[in-house]
This record gives structure tokens, C-alpha cells and sequence, in this order.
């Protein structure tokens, strides 16, 4: 009788799912009851399964653990950490749509860190304009992280610190750095990709998708694919939790269901006339209210 264990799936790959314990990685594929349940794993999923008797090769998963959060595209689940990559410029710098991807994650409980690229291309004024910015996500707790030139090696050390006992995901723009930044951060990374590839294809089609590593005891992955138009996935009631700074002083509002918008003796209001929310954060948040108001209803149907 083989024992059972429980391991995460790093990488899933042509009906197959690789399956971390600790360093050790076995391959299995899911069986019996576990394709019968409705519940498809994916990346970053802890699961059940007994390997074969030599440990490496079609063991069989019986069973995805319950969950703590999942992101839809791309799939993966159990996220601790997300670094939020952005470029100073090329594509340009935008607050509204860093906004949007805070909201976004925020929805999956993930306080996410800004790593900002392509220092090197940016001018003085825009670098100090978006450090300037960046100084205010710290104080609601975003905490952000640059590096000139790009890639230095403490900033690095920061960011790898940072890795330990989390499944951290890159997320961002196409075009960021994401991938590029990746590259710095978890030497080889490019090799053992390549290398997974070619041992795995014979010959036959292979379908990849979002892959873990293992770096600084922790795991991380690359993120492509991600649509700003998807981001904004809210009730419309609901988008002010998505606002930590609002969340901190909302207690202080007149009204308790208060929106910040057209009610009186708002605390939210008041911060923003005072200089400690950031108006930009306010204006984003009204934006994102009406367009959340133009959605027809799509989601509400069961
Ligand atoms: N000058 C400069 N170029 C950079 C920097 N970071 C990334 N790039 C370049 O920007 C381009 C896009 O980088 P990627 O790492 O492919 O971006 P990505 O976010 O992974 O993009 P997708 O895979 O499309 O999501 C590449 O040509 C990189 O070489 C940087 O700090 N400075
Ligand atoms: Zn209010």
C-alpha cells in the first residue's frame, strides 16, 4: 500500500501535474473520483496523491484541498503575494490603471508591492513625479520598490527577501518587465523552462500554461495575459473595501452604508479635501463607480 501526501502543484503540462514536496517533485496525473469532482486543479492548488513506487513518474492525485483565493486568468491558486510590475515609461506610467489592478487584487485578499521598471528610460521629472506618487501607495501600504540602474543587486536582495513561504505571482501590463525582472530575480529561470520543455515533448503537442518556481524558499510566477478590461470584477456597493486607505476611515463616516460619494459628513470626503487620501485614489474610485454603474448585469443571473 503506497502512503498518500500532500504536495502543490508547481506545473501542469499535457495531462500531467507536477507536484511539489518541499524540493522534490513528482509527476502524477489526476484519477478516478478526483476527474469525476468538478474542480480542476491548477497551479498553486495543495493536493492529495500517491506516488508511484519510484517516487517520479504517473502517481495519481486524488484530492484539491480546499482553497484560500483563485485567480481566474491565468489560473492559479493560493496567492500570498503579488509584485504589481509597472513601467515608468514604455508603456507609460498610469495611476488608473495601477488602481485597477490593486482593486483587482485587493477583490482576492492580496495586498500587493509595486516594482517599478524601466528606470533607465524615464527622465528625472518623471521619475520624481511617480516617486512621488509611489511615496503615497507606501502610506496605505502598498510598498513599492525601483532600482537605477535597473536590476541592482540590493534591490534585488529586497525583492527575493520578500519571496520566503509565499506563492507570490509578477502581475502587470504586457510590456512592463514583468518577464525581464523574473529573469533577474530567479537566476536560470530561462534555462529550466527550456529544459522542462524539451524533456516533455515527444514528439507530441505540449500545452503549457502558468508554471511555479522555486526561489528564496518560496515560489513564484510569471503572469502573462492579464486584460485591464477583466480587472474590475466588483459589486458596485462593494468597491469602496477595495480602497484600504478608505476602509481605515469609513468608521468616521455619518452614515454606515456611506459610499463617499453624495453623502454628508463623509470621513472618505474629508480626507481627500485634506491632502491624506490621495485625490487621484478618489477620482479613480469615482471613475471605476461609473463604470461599473454602465455594466449591464451579466454576473447576477444565479
Ligand atoms: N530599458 C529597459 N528595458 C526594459 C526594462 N525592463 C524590461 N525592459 C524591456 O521591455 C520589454 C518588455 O519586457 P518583458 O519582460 O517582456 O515584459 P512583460 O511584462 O513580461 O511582457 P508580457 O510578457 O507581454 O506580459 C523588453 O524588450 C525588455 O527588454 C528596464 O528596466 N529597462
Ligand atoms: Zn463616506
Amino acid at each position: 500500500m503506497t502512503e498518500t501526501l500532500k504536495g502543490r502543484v508547481i506545473r501542469q503540462i499535457s495531462g500531467y501535474y507536477d507536484i511539489a514536496v518541499g524540493d522534490q517533485v513528482y509527476r502524477t496525473r489526476g484519477r478516478g473520483q478526483l476527474r469525476q469532482s468538478k474542480l480542476r486543479p491548477v497551479v498553486g492548488d495543495w493536493v492529495a496523491f500517491t506516488p508511484t513506487a519510484d517516487g517520479h513518474s504517473d502517481g495519481s492525485m486524488t484530492q484539491v484541498l480546499p482553497r484560500q483565493n483563485a485567480l481566474v486568468r491565468p489560473p492559479v491558486a493560493n496567492v500570498d503575494a503579488a509584485i504589481l510590475v509597472v513601467a515608468a515609461v514604455e508603456p507609460d506610467f498610469s495611476l488608473n490603471l495601477l488602481d485597477r489592478f490593486l482593486v483587482y487584487l485587493e477583490g482576492k485578499q492580496i495586498h500587493a508591492s509595486i516594482y517599478l521598471t524601466k528606470t533607465d528610460l524615464a527622465t528625472p521629472a518623471q521619475l520624481a513625479q511617480i516617486t512621488t506618487w509611489l511615496a503615497g501607495y507606501a502610506e496605505i501600504g502598498y510598498a513599492s520598490f525601483h532600482s537605477e540602474p535597473p536590476f541592482a543587486p540590493a534591490t534585488m536582495a529586497a525583492v527575493q527577501a520578500t519571496f520566503a513561504d509565499k506563492l507570490t505571482i509578477f502581475t502587470g501590463q504586457t510590456g512592463a518587465g514583468k518577464s525581464t525582472l523574473l529573469n533577474h530575480l530567479v537566476p536560470g529561470l530561462t534555462q529550466a523552462t527550456g529544459a522542462i520543455s524539451k524533456a516533455l515533448n515527444r514528439g507530441k503537442h505540449t500545452t503549457r500554461t502558468t508554471e511555479l518556481f522555486m526561489a528564496n524558499g518560496g515560489l513564484v510566477a510569471d503572469t502573462p495575459g492579464f486584460s485591464s478590461l477583466s480587472l474590475l470584477d466588483v459589486e458596485l456597493t462593494e468597491l469602496r473595501d477595495r480602497f484600504p486607505e478608505f476602509v481605515a476611515v469609513a468608521g468616521q463616516c455619518k452614515f454606515r452604508g456611506c459610499q463617499h460619494v453624495a453623502e454628508p459628513a463623509c470621513a472618505v470626503k474629508a480626507a481627500v479635501a485634506a491632502g491624506t487620501i490621495m485625490p487621484s485614489r478618489y477620482e479613480n474610485y469615482l471613475q471605476f463607480r461609473s463604470e461599473l454603474a454602465g455594466k449591464r448585469p451579466v454576473y447576477r443571473k444565479q
